[in-house]
């Protein structure tokens, strides 16, 4: 029984890892969210930001990778069962697309807080 959950649970975090392989492969934004996640962990190393900072940027990364993964479910499920325009396609995808820059925004100002200081010191 522990030996079917534990092969059950690796199996789940399998089909997690190729989610995160097929939207960093097939969707435009991953490359972009890549790109600034590399860039950040840089500026973290060269600027050698402390343990509490790196918590923070760690936070950060994982909730815009987070939303817009969730946006891009959301996207596929709405064009999936409703492909044609409707009013409430619309809310749904706006309102997931609005949590994506919530997270960007907060993330940014996270990184603005951090960096700016040892950029300007
Ligand atoms: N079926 C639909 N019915 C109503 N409005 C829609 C519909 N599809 C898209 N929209 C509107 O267009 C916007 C963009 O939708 P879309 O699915 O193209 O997302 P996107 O942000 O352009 O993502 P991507 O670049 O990944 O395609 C939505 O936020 C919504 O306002």
């Amino acid at each position: 029984m522990v030996r079917s959950y534990l092969s059950k649970r690796r199996a789940s975090f399998g089909y997690a890892i190729s989610g995160i392989i097929s939207f960093v492969k097939s969707e435009p934004h991953a490359l972009i969210h890549l790109l600034a996640t590399i860039v950040v962990i840089l500026f973290g190393c060269w600027y050698k930001i402390t343990r509490s900072e790196w918590l923070f940027i760690v936070l950060a990364i994982g909730g815009v990778w987070a939303t817009e993964m969730l946006n891009t479910a959301v996207e596929k499920t709405m064009d999936h069962l409703s492909p044609d325009y409707h009013p409430s396609v619309k809310v749904i995808k706006d309102l997931a697309a609005g949590a994506v820059l919530m997270a960007a925004l907060a993330a940014a100002i996270i990184g603005a807080v951090i960096f700016i200081p040892y950029i300007f010191s």
